[in-house]
């Protein structure tokens, strides 16, 4: 994968880069072409050949006439290139965050992520844009002009030529620190960007706890920090500039104390003299851009680098199976199951349990017990670090990710909405049903009134109302996407935690008779809310404690009992 920037360049639409080397050959050919032609009708001028001047005149005109076309095709060529690269790039990026590891996503801030992507793509496409079409013109026009530089005076080519290698190598040692203090600028940069994300996150949060000036003194340390290293970058970009002028007098400063004297005694004419310093300015040129091509070659080499963190990441694993036999007795195995997130403490401990068919089991426990975990391993969003799981029947490493969680509806507590109308929202359960079906399950979800009062109809896009919509109804609208999804298991990860008691009551009703054959896995804090299922796994620290019936875990008077007192009070429990 990670073969270096040019090699990505390269390795992309062949054909167009090959048309646009091709054309900066021609281009350059012509240019150096001009610059002898213009010896010969300066030597034609001074020695009054009218026939000649006129015969090398009309053909420059020509020439002219076919460059400016060719020009015009490598620009445009260019262009192509350069956009054809980075929406490629865009495109594997997008794709490729929807193959990799929720582990991967999940430890990136999401500042970071847009950091990442805007800056660094678009340090790419100013490479791609400024200086791609300089690497592939200068060093023919520099090549073309030697050769021509030789047939005026090798002399003073040789003489020019000492000093281009120490101009060159100049050019690259100052360079290097760029590179350096950008990448450091870019990461603070994306601190700075995560900050931001989070402030509006976070933004009731910290008006309500009145965290105002907290808040703006760590943007200002974080800006400052930024600041510092965006001043150290440009300190350095600013001492190129002189730098590249001292550079690109030199060769001058030489023409005049050697061309002069070789003019005078007769060694080159007044034609060749003037096409020579013509040609001087041919060769600074990759001189004065050389410094530039480096600077933006490093910044884009760094940015794709990082860009590369990315594409290589690792992707999600997965099986080839793609049915189960649906008399499977089990549809949930957990065997000997431990996990822990990145190597740290583990979260689950030696977990096992089983859950039939059609079964309606509650998990429960103290907030941070590793619920959400089992969901999550359920999903195949993560791997187990020790023991195996069995989803309808079969191995998770065995299981094609995507039919596996074709089999799955999942509503969560925080839900999602996506910038799009609500029907679609609520369709992404399931693409084959008609609008009635979507507006029939709405009202079984409780959903249906407000979407057409409130929202104005299912054909209403989301988009900016989608911060209007309370947490209550988003969980409406997501358990009616649950509810539509033709799957096998049905899991409630507090999907109904933002309703009232009533509203929760009379939608529970309704989803455990629509599931009645169906599995059923539900977590929740509320223990009204799991009145209906039929058994309840209890976690604490990691480990099931208990299993059993509500009454038989109530009878036993181990920790259901406790946490289920402490939710109601002793007083109402009337066991
Ligand atoms: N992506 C993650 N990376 C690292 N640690 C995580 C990650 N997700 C969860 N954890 C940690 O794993 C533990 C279990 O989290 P989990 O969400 O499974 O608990 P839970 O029982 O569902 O909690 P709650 O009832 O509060 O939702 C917690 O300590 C949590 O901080």
């Amino acid at each position: 994968m990670r073969k270096g920037f040019i090699y990505s360049i390269l390795r992309k639409n062949l054909s167009l880069l090959l048309s646009i080397i091709l054309l900066s050959l021609m281009v350059a050919f012509i240019n150096i072409y001009f610059r002898n032609m213009e010896r010969y009708l300066i030597d034609f001028v001074l020695a009054k050949n009218l026939e000649g001047f006129k015969r090398v005149f009309l053909t420059v005109l020509l020439i002219s006439i076919v460059r400016i076309f060719l020009e015009y095709v490598k620009a445009f060529n260019l262009g192509k290139f350069a956009e054809k690269y980075m929406n490629e790039l865009r495109l594997d990026i997008g794709k490729k965050l929807t193959k990799v590891n929720l582990e991967f996503i999940e430890k990136r801030a999401t500042g970071d992520f847009i950091s990442n992507l805007s800056n660094d793509l678009s340090l790419i496409q100013n490479f791609l844009n400024s200086s791609l079409g300089d690497i592939f013109y200068q060093p023919f026009v520099f090549i073309f002009g030697v050769i021509l530089a030789f047939q005026i005076s090798w002399k003073l080519t040789l003489f020019t030529f000492v000093i281009i290698p120490i101009c060159i190598y100049l050019s690259i040692i100052i360079s290097k620190p760029v590179e350096k203090y950008t990448k450091k600028q870019q990461d603070e940069y994306g601190n700075v960007n995560t900050l931001v994300q989070d402030t509006l996150s976070g933004i009731t949060v910290i008006k309500a706890f009145n965290l105002k000036s907290e808040m703006v003194s760590l943007f200002d340390e974080k800006i400052k920090r930024a600041f510092k290293e965006g001043l150290r970058s440009a300190s350095f970009e600013v001492i190129l500039d002189p730098m590249k002028e001292i550079i690109s007098l030199s060769p001058f400063i030489m023409m005049f104390l050697f061309g002069g004297r070789l003019v005078i005694s007769g060694e080159i004419s007044v034609g060749g003299i003037i096409s020579f310093i013509g040609l001087i300015n041919i060769f600074i040129a990759p001189m004065n851009v050389l410094p530039n091509i480096i600077n933006s070659y490093r910044k884009a080499k760094a940015a794709l680098e990082r860009i590369w963190e990315i594409l290589s990441a690792e992707e999600e694993r997965s099986g080839i199976i793609n049915e189960y036999d649906p008399d499977c007795p089990y549809v949930v195995e957990f065997e000997n199951v431990s996990f822990s997130y990145d190597g740290a403490d583990y979260i689950l401990k030696d977990v096992s349990f089983k859950i039939k068919k059609e079964e309606k089991v509650a998990i429960v426990g103290e907030s941070g017990g590793g619920k959400s975990t089992i969901v999550k391993l359920i999903l195949g969003l993560y791997k187990p670090t020790k023991g195996h799981i069995k989803v309808l029947g079969i191995d998770l490493n065995e299981w094609n990710l995507s039919s596996l969680r074709g089999r799955i509806s999942v509503a969560n507590q925080d839900v999602y909405l996506f910038p799009e109308s609500v029907e679609e929202n609520i369709r992404y359960g399931n693409y084959n049903v008609d609008n009635k079906k979507i507006e029939e399950v709405s009202k079984k979800v409780l959903a249906y009134d407000f979407i057409i009062s409130d929202l104005g109809g299912f054909d209403k896009e989301i988009g900016e109302r989608a911060l209007k919509i309370s947490g209550g109804e988003r969980q409406r609208i997501a358990l009616a996407r649950f509810l539509l999804k033709e799957a096998d298991i049905f899991i409630m990860d507090e999907a109904t935690s933002a309703l009232d008691s009533n509203t929760e009551a009379q939608i529970q009703e309704t989803l455990f008779e629509k599931l009645k054959d169906k599995t059923l896995i539900v977590i929740a804090h509320r223990y009204s809310s799991i009145k209906f299922v039929d058994r309840i796994l209890v976690i604490e620290d990691g480990k099931i404690v208990e299993d059993g019936t509500h009454e038989y875990l109530l009878k036993k008077k181990g920790v259901y009992y406790k946490l289920y007192s402490k939710q109601l009070g002793e007083v109402e429990l009337g066991v």
